[in-house]
C-alpha cells in the first residue's frame, strides 16, 4: 500500500505559492492536493483555473483536483486542460454521478468520487469499481483549519472492507482536520492519501514536511 502526503495549497501563503511549491517538490512530495470552491456548493470560493495553469508550468507534481463545485460536469475538460492529474467531483454535488465519472475517465485522467461527513459509504459503494479513489471529507467541505469530526473514522473502516473484500484497487483519501493525533487514527482505519493544510503550511514548510513524512513511515512500519 502506498501511502502520501498530500498538502493542501488552500492554506498556502499566495503571494509565495510558487516558492512553497517548488519547497514541496523538493522535500519529496509527490501529491498536489488542489481545492476548487464555487461559492455555492460550498459557502466558500478559492481558485480556479487560471492558478492552476500557473503552477502547471512550473511543477510536474501530481496535481489531485478536489472540486467543490455544484454540476462539476459542466468543468472537467476545462480542469484537465489546465493542468488536472485526478478529478475528484462530490457525489452530493452531481446530478448523475455515473456520468461525471464517465466525463473524467474519458478525459484521461485519475478519477475520485468524494462524500461529505453526513454521507453514508454506502450511497457510493456500487461505483467502486469505476473510480481510483474514494475521498472520505472528515470535517464539512469549504474552509481550512477546522477539527476532525471523529465520527468519520468509522466510514473509513467501512469503505477499506468494502474495497479488500472485492478485492479493489481504489485509494482512500481523507481531508479535513489531519494533523499529529489524526493521521494515527486514519492510517490505522486504512485510508492511504492523507490530505493536510494548515498542518503543512503552519511554521515552516520544509521542516514539517520532513517531520510528517517521517511519522507516516513510522506509522505505516506499524501497519505493515
Ligand atoms: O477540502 C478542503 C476543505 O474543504 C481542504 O483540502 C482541507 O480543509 C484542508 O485543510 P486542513 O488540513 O487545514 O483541514
Ligand atoms: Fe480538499
Amino acid at each position: 500500500m502506498e501511502y502520501r502526503l498530500c498538502p493542501s495549497i488552500l492554506s498556502a501563503d499566495f503571494n509565495r505559492l510558487g516558492e512553497q511549491i517548488q519547497t514541496l517538490e523538493k522535500a519529496g512530495v509527490e501529491w498536489l492536493h488542489i481545492d476548487v470552491m464555487d461559492g455555492d456548493f460550498v459557502p466558500s470560493i478559492s481558485f480556479g483555473m487560471p492558478v492552476i495553469r500557473s503552477i502547471r508550468k512550473e511543477s510536474k507534481m501530481f496535481f489531485d483536483v478536489h472540486l467543490m463545485v455544484s454540476a462539476p460536469e459542466r468543468y472537467i475538460q476545462d480542469f484537465v486542460d489546465c493542468g488536472a492529474d485526478s478529478i475528484t467531483v462530490h457525489a452530493e454535488a452531481c446530478e448523475d454521478l455515473e456520468r461525471a465519472i464517465e466525463l473524467i475517465r474519458d478525459a484521461g485522467v485519475k478519477v475520485g468520487v468524494s462524500i461529505k461527513p453526513a454521507t453514508p459509504v454506502n450511497d457510493i459503494s456500487h461505483l467502486l469499481e469505476d473510480v481510483d479513489m474514494v475521498l472520505i471529507m472528515t470535517v464539512q467541505p469549504g474552509f481550512g483549519g477546522q477539527k476532525y469530526l471523529p465520527e468519520c473514522t468509522e466510514k473509513i473502516v467501512e469503505l477499506k472492507e468494502l474495497i479488500d473484500r472485492e478485492e479493489l484497487d481504489v485509494d482512500i483519501q481523507v481531508d479535513g482536520g489531519i494533523n499529529d493525533e489524526t493521521m494515527e487514527t486514519v492510517m490505522k482505519a486504512g485510508a492511504n492519501l492523507l490530505v493536510a493544510g494548515s498542518y503543512v503550511f503552519s511554521g515552516d514548510l520544509e521542516t514539517n514536511v520532513y517531520s510528517i513524512q517521517k511519522k507516516m513511515d513510522k506509522i505505516k512500519s506499524e501497519i505493515d
